[in-house]
């Protein structure tokens, strides 16, 4: 028996949570092999029984496609209080993201006020800081992220791991994407019901192999309603970026949002808000500022949130052709005005994130109340 033949064996063993093999995912370990006899640790990130069985049997068939006599034993293992592989301070039982350290929902009370650009380019801004970032575009009436992402009329594929369908996102400028713009029209959300739009976000959390991710960006619908519920019900969410104008009226919605997370039965904190076309600078005069939003707007939703204010971007004409040219404001290497707005706003929410972490444990999953 060659060890080197059963590592190999072993390497096409998937993990049915991230679609990674084992042996890159470094979850071998202890290999020990004395012929018939293979013993070895596997480290899962969760413990559910169904997982379990799924990867002993995976491997238990990988190595005996090799050496049919071979007793294979598999021992399983679960980090446990390793709040590395956990959300918010440790893995839980059930969790079906237990790879993905940190969910950060981007919310605001109404659209229009950039949540989708804010969303896109924090995560570009806090991959670039060395995270493992993930989109999700969950805004099911007015999905961005393809075009913003140009993966517009790109579709998902769906991929069979241990027999069970599995969806793999779509990769941007290195950063795995899903988006409710890739499987249903925009005309089509606007009639399907409540129950069918969470069911695709559920979905879109529970059968997607995300890679293991620092951060995974959820950018919400506006306003309140399935989907955000939804989310809360599915997984722990580490903590909101909330995303409003200067103005009073986007204030008002904003606190709507706002008071959403505060629920007592929700209870998500609010890493910070995001203020969004805070001045307009035209570019021949540089060193001017025009308020054509009012002010403060951000500073005051920070302050009732309890809060910080994580940032102000400017209205900026390449903000929106970025959007729109399917190449983000952010990635222009020689614009460094606007990428220093988004790389504070991206620094920002590490920290807070970071903060929030060492302060409290995960975020409770809201119990669905039938
Ligand atoms: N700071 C900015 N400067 C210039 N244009 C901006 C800025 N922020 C956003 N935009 C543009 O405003 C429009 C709306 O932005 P975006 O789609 O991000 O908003 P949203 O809040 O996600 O809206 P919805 O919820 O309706 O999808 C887009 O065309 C976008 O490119």
């Amino acid at each position: 028996m060659e060890t080197s033949k059963i590592v190999k064996a072993l390497a096409t063993v998937q993990d049915p949570n991230t679609g990674q093999d084992i042996i890159t995912a470094n979850m071998v370990l202890h290999l020990k092999v004395e012929a018939p006899n293979v013993s070895f640790t596997l480290q899962l990130p969760k413990l559910d029984a169904d997982y379990k069985q799924q990867l002993n049997f995976a491997c238990q068939e990988a190595i005996m496609g090799i050496y049919p006599e071979a007793n294979v034993h598999v021992h399983m293992q679960n980090p446990g209080a390793t709040a590395a592989a956990g959300q918010g301070g440790g893995p839980k039982k059930g969790n079906p993201l237990p790879h993905v350290r940190n969910i950060i929902a981007v919310a605001s009370g109404k659209g229009g006020v950039g949540k989708s650009t804010v969303s896109v380019n924090l995560a570009l801004a806090l991959q670039e800081l060395g995270g493992a970032v993930g989109l999700l575009d969950a805004d099911v009436y007015g999905p961005s992220a393809p075009t913003m992402l140009g993966l517009q009329g790109q579709k998902p594929k769906v991929e069979k791991i241990y027999g069970k369908p599995k969806i793999k996102p779509l990769f941007a400028y290195g950063m795995p994407v899903m988006s409710t713009g890739f499987v249903v029209e925009p005309e089509q959300a606007v009639v399907l019901r409540g129950p069918r739009l969470s069911g695709i976000i559920k979905q879109f959390l529970e059968e997607c192999v995300w890679p293991p991710l620092d951060y995974l960006i959820v950018d919400l619908p506006p306003g309140t309603g399935d989907v955000q519920l939804s989310l809360v019900q599915t997984v722990s969410v580490t903590g909101a970026v909330l995303v409003t104008t200067p103005q009073e009226v986007a204030l008002s919605d904003a606190i709507k949002a706002m008071n959403m997370f505060f629920l007592p039965d929700v209870q998500v904190p609010v890493l910070g808000v995001v203020e969004n076309m805070s001045w307009f600078t035209p570019a021949e005069l540089p060193d001017n500022k025009y308020y054509l939003f009012g002010k403060d707007g951000g500073k005051s939703l920070a302050k009732k949130s309890n809060s910080m204010l994580l940032g102000q971007i400017p209205i900026v004409q390449s903000i929106r052709e970025g959007g729109d040219d399917g190449k983000p404001a952010f990635l222009d290497k020689e614009n460094t005005l606007i990428r220093e707005a988004w790389m504070k706003v991206a620094k920002n929410v590490a920290r807070q994130t970071a903060l929030r972490n060492e302060m409290m444990g995960a975020t409770k999953v809201v119990e669905v109340k039938s």
